[in-house]
Order: structure tokens, then C-alpha cells, then sequence
């Protein structure tokens, strides 16, 4: 019996290898840091089974984040948000942190390779394989360097479908203490929403990936459209 092995350091070498190298990039993300090497010889970090990648799309504050928190609990993925990531950067003082910041106030999108790099390490230092990642691909450019730079597709997308004025009474209701969480930014996302992230849902609707989600109504209300497309899901069966 033989099992796919990944190693950080590995990772490291092979991504540098990737941005050089076609034939690299032509190879899928996770063939391209593993390698296959018998049960017995097992290294530090294990993963046997390639990623299951759910993409979380909706528009600001349409409960992406909500109802991800409750995927987690029913069906074991790990949570990854893309703004969350990003505003982690901005608040370790990273070199980018001011950039980051900027371009969020503006409800602009930050360029997709720091993005991925981000999501990119989450993914490798975990040793789950099955993955929400919430608030990404934003853009069309986001979607298609995500599979350029992975070399992976998502599983499945979720489209949390929500009329404008609910999305930004939730936004204005929200007091995390969000910079964009004011009806000037707000008005922004909502702008950059419909040019930029309406067409990738449109991608995943034609790929037949996308599941539709109706975001009104109380939460739980919400996640009983959830529930059955995970529970609908053998992953264990799919994924060994
Ligand atoms: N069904 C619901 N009814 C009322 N309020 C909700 C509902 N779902 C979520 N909320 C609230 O609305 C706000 C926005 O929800 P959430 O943060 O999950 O949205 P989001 O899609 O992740 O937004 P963003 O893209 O801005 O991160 C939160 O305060 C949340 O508690
Ligand atoms: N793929 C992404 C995701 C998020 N951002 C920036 C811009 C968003 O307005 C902000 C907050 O994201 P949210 O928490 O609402 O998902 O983060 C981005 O540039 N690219
Ligand atoms: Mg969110």
C-alpha cells in the first residue's frame, strides 16, 4: 500500500521550481509536493488523501462566514477566509500590511498572488484535506491564478444568493470593528461584487460546480439549503 506524502521543505523547493518551470505548472498542485513513498517510511507531515476544495462565494456580508463556521462543526473542513487572511497581514505589520489595508478601505481586490500565497500556506500547514475557502476566487484573474499557481479546481462552489438592502443592514449591523464596514466602502464591494465576482459565478454555474444558495432568513433557516450538499457528500469514499 502506498501513500502520498507531503513535506514543508519539499513545498518550499518546489514552488520555486514551479514558477520556472511549464511542465511543473502543467502537474496538479498536490502531485507536484508529494511524492509516493511506501506506509512504513512515514515522514513528519502525512497527508493520504489530495484536497477536497469547497470555494464559499456571496456578496459582503451575505453570511459566508456564518454559515462556514457551521460547515465546520457538521462536516469537519477547515475554515479558510480570505479577507480574514488578509487582514491577519495587516495586523502582523507584514510588508504588504499597508497595501492590504489601503485596497480594502477602497473595496478594491488585492492582487491575487498574495492572496493565493496566503491560502497556499494555510493549505500546506494543514494537515486537513478539506477546505473551505471563503471570500475566494473574487475576480475572474483570482479564479484563474488560483489554477495556474495550484494547478487544482475546486470540489464544489457555494453561492450565497442575497438582495443588496439585507446585505448592507447585516455589513452596518455587524461591529467587529471592520474598516469596510461603512456605507461608503460598503457601496464600493457592492460595485466591485457584481463587475468582478457575478462572472466567476457564472463560470461555476455553466462548469455545473455551482450550488445556489438562497441567504434569507434566519441562519438556521439558511443552512438547511447547506446541510444536504455536504451531507450528500461521501468524502472518505471520494477521496481515498
Ligand atoms: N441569516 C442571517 N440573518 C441575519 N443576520 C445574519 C445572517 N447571517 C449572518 N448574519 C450576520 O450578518 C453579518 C454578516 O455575516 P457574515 O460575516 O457571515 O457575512 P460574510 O458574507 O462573511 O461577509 P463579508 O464578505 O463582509 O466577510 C454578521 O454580523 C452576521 O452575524
Ligand atoms: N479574494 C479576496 C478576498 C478579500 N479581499 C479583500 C477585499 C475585501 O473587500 C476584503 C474583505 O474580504 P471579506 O472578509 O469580506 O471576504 O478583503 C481581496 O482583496 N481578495
Ligand atoms: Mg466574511
Amino acid at each position: 500500500m502506498w501513500r502520498r506524502v507531503v513535506s514543508a521543505s519539499h513545498f518550499t523547493f518546489a514552488h520555486k521550481s514551479i514558477a520556472n518551470n511549464k511542465d511543473v505548472c502543467k502537474l496538479k498542485f498536490w502531485e507536484a509536493f508529494t511524492t509516493e513513498i511506501p506506509l512504513k517510511e512515514k515522514g513528519t507531515f502525512q497527508r493520504d488523501k489530495t484536497p477536497f476544495i469547497t470555494f464559499v462565494l456571496g456578496g459582503p456580508g451575505s453570511g459566508k462566514g456564518t454559515q462556514c463556521m457551521k460547515i465546520v462543526e457538521n462536516f469537519g473542513f477547515t475554515h479558510l477566509s480570505a479577507g480574514d487572511l488578509l487582514r491577519r497581514e495587516i495586523a502582523s505589520n507584514s510588508a504588504d500590511g499597508t497595501m492590504i489595508l489601503n485596497t480594502i478601505k477602497e473595496g478594491k481586490i488585492v492582487p491575487s498572488e498574495l492572496t493565493i500565497r496566503l491560502i497556499q500556506k494555510e493549505m500546506e500547514s494543514s494537515d486537513n484535506y478539506k477546505f473551505l475557502i471563503d471570500g475566494f476566487p473574487r475576480s475572474e484573474e483570482n479564479r484563474i491564478a488560483f489554477e495556474q499557481i495550484m494547478g487544482v479546481e475546486p470540489d464544489i462552489v457555494l453561492f450565497f444568493d442575497c438582495p443588496e438592502d439585507e446585505m448592507v443592514k447585516r455589513v452596518l449591523n455587524r461591529n467587529q470593528g471592520r474598516v469596510d464596514d461603512n456605507i461608503v466602502t460598503i457601496k464600493k464591494r457592492l460595485k466591485v461584487f457584481d463587475a468582478l465576482n457575478l462572472p466567476v459565478v457564472k463560470y461555476y454555474m455553466e462548469k455545473g460546480k455551482l450550488y445556489k444558495i438562497k441567504a434569507v432568513g434566519t441562519v438556521d433557516e439558511i443552512y438547511k439549503q447547506v446541510y444536504p450538499v455536504f451531507a450528500s457528500l461521501n468524502f472518505e469514499q471520494v477521496r481515498e
